[in-house]
């Protein structure tokens, strides 16, 4: 069956979830609306051949409305959301920090799923968490789940569970573009030209991903079979644990999570 999907915001993540449903085999009719920035919606129009629409349109013609704004944002499109006839929608919230009881007390008795996806929804290969609002019903939350399952995986988890699950995958993909730039950065160091050390790391890490998807090994079994005794990679290796990789790693997911516990209470109201 078709879905009709209204997305409210279209930035980042609202293009790279609209891009990932483009490219799934399921049907979705899309519309979006932004705020202020025509030129980033006709963007999203061109690219995707999206509907462009204003909210009361989006509203009327969505089954589903996601809510993709910045956390300070969403209480102010919560407000504007009051005016339209809700109760046969499913809302679907995927704000860093906005709690599920903002909604219960704005929208009360509406059908609400708190969701948090990365902008690999785009490649299909998105790890989108879902928690699970008291309104929604059991074909909603399937409607809920099957629009993030055609971008990627998905895992239900407790509300209180999302501010990790955000630490970990909704942010994640951050860390390893970030080891990315820095592995880049290294090979110029080392005598390599940009572009020669982008294309070493760039294919060393699609590769890595694909052993880890492919290979039915553990992420460290995987670097147990590159690592000689007294190797090459052995002595990579002794620098970051010396260097303390894995509590640096520890203290950037709880800096995460802390900032997303600390957004849910500025924007609990
Ligand atoms: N970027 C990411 O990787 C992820 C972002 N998120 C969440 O998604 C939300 C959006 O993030 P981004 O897409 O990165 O931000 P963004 O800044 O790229 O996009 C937000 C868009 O919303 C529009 N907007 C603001 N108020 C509006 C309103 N009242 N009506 C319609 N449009 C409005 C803005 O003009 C902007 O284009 C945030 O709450 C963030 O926590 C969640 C998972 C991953
Ligand atoms: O940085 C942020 O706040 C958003 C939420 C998860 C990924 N990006």
């Amino acid at each position: 069956m078709t879905q009709s999907i209204g997305f409210i915001g279209g930035g980042n993540i609202a293009e790279a979830i609209i891009g990932g449903l483009k490219k799934a085999d399921a049907q979705f009719l899309i519309r979006a609306s932004n705020r202020s920035n025509h030129e980033r919606l006709q963007h999203l129009v061109d690219k995707y051949s999206i509907t462009a629409s204003n909210l009361e349109e989006l509203v009327e013609n969505s089954r589903v409305l996601i809510i993709a704004v910045k956390p300070k944002d969403v209480l102010g499109v919560v407000k504007q959301l009051k005016n339209y006839r809700l109760h046969d929608k499913l809302i679907i919230s995927v704000a860093a920090g906005v709690p599920l009881k903002v909604f219960y007390k704005h929208l009360p008795g509406i059908a609400v799923i708190r969701a948090m996806p990365n902008t690999s929804t785009a490649v299909l290969h998105s790890m989108t968490g879902l928690a699970r609002g008291e309104n929604v019903t059991e074909e909603q939350a399937e409607m809920g789940g099957e629009i993030f399952s055609a971008t990627g995986k998905i895992m239900w988890v407790p509300e209180e569970k999302i501010n990790a699950l955000t630490a970990i995958s909704g942010s994640g993909p951050a860390y390893f573009y970030l080891f990315a730039e820095s592995l880049i950065k290294a090979g110029v160091h080392l005598g390599l030209s940009e572009e020669e050390a982008e294309i070493l790391v760039l294919e060393t890490l699609i590769g890595a991903g694909k052993m880890i998807a492919e290979s039915d090994k553990s992420p460290g079994k995987l670097r147990e079979e590159v690592t000689s005794p007294n190797g090459t990679t052995y002595a990579a290796l002794n620098v970051f644990t010396d260097d303390k990789l894995e509590f640096t790693v520890l203290k950037a997911a709880k800096a995460c999570a802390q900032r997303a516990e600390d957004l849910e209470g500025e924007n609990s109201d």
